[in-house]
């Protein structure tokens, strides 16, 4: 378990950890959320005991990670894979680590086995691809057969094949009971991963949820419809009492699993339709709602890069707007 009380870090004039209060279980994949620049690889640096938080604490089971003792027994880490000394061996890297913390040579062995990389232990890790160094910072991780775990943007720059053997292992580890507390920037990701979600935007708590709960509070199911004879359709949705969006240039929109009702009104108007198409919202678009007061660095026209088209809403008065 790991709990943050008014975690807080400035840089200066810079608060880039603002008042963090949340909580990560054990036996489940916390997903932590938040667009670049929100305090995440921050927030993780402090609970490691890596950054001086400014104010607030963070416990490991009850105590800070300075009073741990032999600290890679209860906390292992993957923050940034590159940070490994290249000219040793991938298992000289993680002998060294073990030596100089009290870690068997034995768990050395079973770690290269169970990240994959048995085969090539004696290269020099500066010959490593990207995936391989993940695979070996993550093996350090492992290394103290911690019960907390956590993971800095873990898939990062990895292929399909990699990004698929993290997610397993990830959810493995928590199925055995372990904490697991992986960072991400992208909702879709988290979405297969992750059981609980702690999303944060400028340093700040924006969610704090499972992510079924996420799920169905978010994922809007909708009807999106194009037209040449726009004004016709409009009318007759108003007639029947459809409250519609207007998404795009030639694009409206209707809550709700309504297809069929548009399609038949449509019918009955003899009004031509050139797309009728249910769609879910993905819960990329609801995490960048979610974020977008608090994204960093917006896009030219000051939307969030990728962010939701501004909509406008018609109602029965669509004609009056
Ligand atoms: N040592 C530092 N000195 C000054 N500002 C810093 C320092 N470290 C981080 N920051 C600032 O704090 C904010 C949070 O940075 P952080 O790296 O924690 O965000 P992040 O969520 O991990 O982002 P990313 O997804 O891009 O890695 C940013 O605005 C960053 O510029």
């Amino acid at each position: 378990m790991i709990e943050l009380e008014g975690l807080t870090k400035r840089y200066g004039e810079k608060v880039a950890v603002d008042h963090l209060t949340f909580s990560v279980r054990p036996g489940i994949v916390t997903g932590f959320l938040g667009p670049n620049g929100a305090g995440k690889s921050t927030t993780m640096r402090m609970m490691l005991g890596l950054d001086r938080p400014t104010a607030g604490a963070v416990r490991i089971d009850g105590m800070r990670y300075d009073q741990l003792k032999d600290p890679l027994k209860y906390i292992g880490a993957l923050l940034d894979a590159k940070a490994m000394h290249g000219g040793r061996s991938a298992y000289h890297h993680l002998l060294c680590l073990a030596q100089s913390n009290g870690i068997d040579r034995r768990r050395v062995h079973e770690v290269l086995d169970t990240v994959g990389l048995t085969s090539v232990a004696k290269k020099k890790a500066k010959g490593f691809s990207l995936g391989m160094g993940q695979r070996l910072g993550i093996a350090g991780a492992l290394l103290g057969d911690p019960r907390i775990l956590m993971f800095d943007e873990p898939v990062n720059g990895l292929d399909p094949e990699g990004i698929h053997w993290i997610r397993n292992l990830m959810k493995a580890l928590a199925a055995e009971g372990r904490t697991v507390f992986v960072s991400s920037h992208l909702m879709s990701e988290m979405a297969l991963t992750a059981d609980h979600l702690v999303v944060i935007g400028q340093g700040r708590l924006l969610a704090d949820t499972s992510m079924a709960d996420f799920i169905a509070r978010n994922s809007r199911s909708y009807v999106r419809i194009r037209t040449p004879q726009r004004e016709q359709l409009l009318d007759a949705l108003h007639g029947a009492g459809i409250t519609v969006v207007e998404a795009g240039a030639e694009v409206l929109e209707v809550d709700g699993e309504k297809s069929e009702q548009i399609g038949e009104l449509a019918a009955r108007h003899q009004i031509v339709l050139h797309e009728l198409s249910p769609q879910r919202a993905s819960l990329e678009e609801a995490f960048m709602r979610l974020t977008a007061e608090s994204v960093e660095y917006h896009a030219h026209d000051g939307r969030p890069l990728g962010g939701p088209e501004p909509r406008q809403a018609w109602g029965p008065d669509w004609r009056k707007a």
